[in-house]
């Protein structure tokens, strides 16, 4: 549906308190969705928010901006402004230019399917402020001042600080891996913001793959391939994050293999992220994925509690707010995840104290994370985790109340067991009961097995984290 607006310039004169509600909105997102998505997609936007929070109605640069925001994010942006306001609110979307406000409601958020970047770079409109960052795309913010240290990161911290103090040297490639959300792409700026304090002249760039994707796109469509071999073999230091995004992406493939060989050899560094490491990696070349483990690769572990806690007062202090430390505790015990997550929380516990006028408090933060507290106390049942194991793993559900033992077999089991005691309030006896009728202590057994493992093995750790985000929703 499409409405006609007299006055669709954002302007100085907009309501305040509807400016301070897209504030505090845009602050959520920022928290809530990748920095490169954020970066990319909603920051370029301007907003009117009448001064009721009633409607709202968001600017963007180009009709290939409106369809996406359309389509991948308005569902967000309205709930985040229905979140902190309280109330309903009308979203719209119009040009900036053109006026042509368009109701947002076409599609559900959640739909949200990556575009594939390749097509995506094709269509993105020339000379775009939204896709013109600074050169090295490097943000001053993300430094390893700000970034709490803790057992879940203090191998991959100390190994980025070595390379930042020694690019060429130890540790080349690094290879960075984790679950979303916790602190990769922190990490990796903190390393080109630390080389440029010590050596201002340095080339270094950041890049996300997508984006690395889209300049090999750009360098075919123009035949400038000589100018960007120009750029990147001349680095001292190239930082990509999210190199999963080069899956079933042959040239790119190939142009980033060139870009590492050429690279390694004049001694510059490499520092990549993943959500996984290397031999998990899908649709990457053999020759590209043996490069990735020539170095050193590292994981990023899910944030233990007081780390949790430390990173949520930290982040309240320099937004010159104290949060005591019996709130930041029921903060990091209910919200587990990852630290976007607890940024996300923090977000709403600010904003909730801020528009109520009211004291940071456990009865405050129980009011603001209402939502998330619910979701996260709903019933996850043990045929949903069998379920989830089994597609995970790639066997037959049928296989979880089976009596069948190869070790193909029986370790989902044993997994899906470890879930089970974890994630239900079951007992021994129950959980064995559900999974083909088993004695207790063969439950008993695959839970102490798969948590001591899950200490040893990184690789384990790292899935069965995934299937705990999955179950958790
Ligand atoms: N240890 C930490 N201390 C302080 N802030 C952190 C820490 N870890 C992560 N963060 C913050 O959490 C947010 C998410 O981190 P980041 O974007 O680096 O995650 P990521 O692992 O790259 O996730 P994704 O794979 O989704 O891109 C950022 O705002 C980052 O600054």
């Amino acid at each position: 549906m499409t409405e006609e607006f007299a006055n669709p310039a954002p302007d100085a004169s907009a309501p305040q308190a509807g400016q301070a509600l897209w504030q505090a909105c845009l602050e959520q997102l920022a928290q809530d969705l990748p920095a490169q998505q954020f970066g990319t997609w909603i920051k370029p936007l301007s907003a009117q928010v009448s001064d009721d929070f009633s409607r709202a109605t968001l600017y963007v640069p180009n009709r290939f901006t409106l369809d996406w925001i359309r389509s991948q994010y308005a569902g967000r942006i309205a709930s985040v402004l229905e979140q902190l306001s309280g109330q309903t609110v009308t979203l719209e979307l119009a040009l900036a230019q053109r006026a042509a406000p368009v109701r947002a409601y076409a599609a559900p958020a959640n739909t949200a399917a990556q575009a594939p970047a390749e097509a995506l770079a094709s269509q993105r409109p020339e000379g775009d402020a939204a896709y013109s960052p600074p050169r090295n795309r490097l943000n001053p913010g993300l430094t390893f001042d700000t970034l709490v240290e803790g057992t879940a990161n203090r191998m991959a911290r100390a190994a980025a600080m070595h390379v930042a103090g020694m690019p060429g040297h130890l540790y080349n490639p690094l290879f960075i891996y984790g679950g979303v959300g916790l602190g990769k792409t922190h990490l990796v700026h903190a390393v080109g913001n630390k080389l440029l304090a010590d050596r201002p002249n340095a080339k270094v760039l950041y890049i996300h793959a997508e984006q690395f994707v889209s300049d090999v796109v750009k360098s075919y469509q123009r035949k400038t391939f000589d100018e960007f071999k120009q750029r990147y073999h001349s680095l001292d230091l190239l930082l990509i994050d999210d190199v999963q995004f080069f899956a079933n992406k042959d040239r790119t493939q190939e142009e980033f293999f060139n870009a590492f060989e050429a690279l390694l050899a004049k001694k510059s560094h490499i520092v990549m992220t993943s959500d996984t490491y290397p031999k998990g990696l899908a649709d990457i070349h053999e020759r590209l994925v043996s490069r990735f483990d020539s170095g050193l690769t590292v994981a990023i572990e899910p944030p233990e509690l007081e780390m949790r806690v430390a990173i949520l007062i930290n982040k309240a202090h320099a937004e010159s707010v104290e949060m005591p430390e019996e709130v930041a505790f029921f903060v990091a015990k209910n919200v587990r995840s990852n630290v976007r997550e607890l940024e996300g929380a923090l977000r709403k516990i600010l904003a909730y104290s801020r528009f109520n006028q009211k004291e940071i408090s456990i009865q405050l933060a129980r009011e603001a994370l209402r939502d998330l507290l619910s979701i996260q106390n709903r019933q996850i049942s043990v045929e949903n985790i069998q379920k989830t194991v089994a597609d995970y793993y790639k066997i037959k559900v049928a296989d979880m109340y089976s009596k069948k033992r190869p070790a193909s077999i029986a370790r989902p089991r044993q997994i899906a067991m470890y879930l089970a005691k974890e994630l239900t309030q079951k007992s021994l006896p129950e959980i064995g009961e559900l999974f083909g009728g088993r004695d207790h202590t063969t439950v008993l057994h695959a839970v102490r097995k798969i948590s001591t493992e899950r200490q040893q093995l990184t690789e384990l750790n790292q899935q069965l984290h995934v299937l705990e985000q999955t179950l958790k929703g």
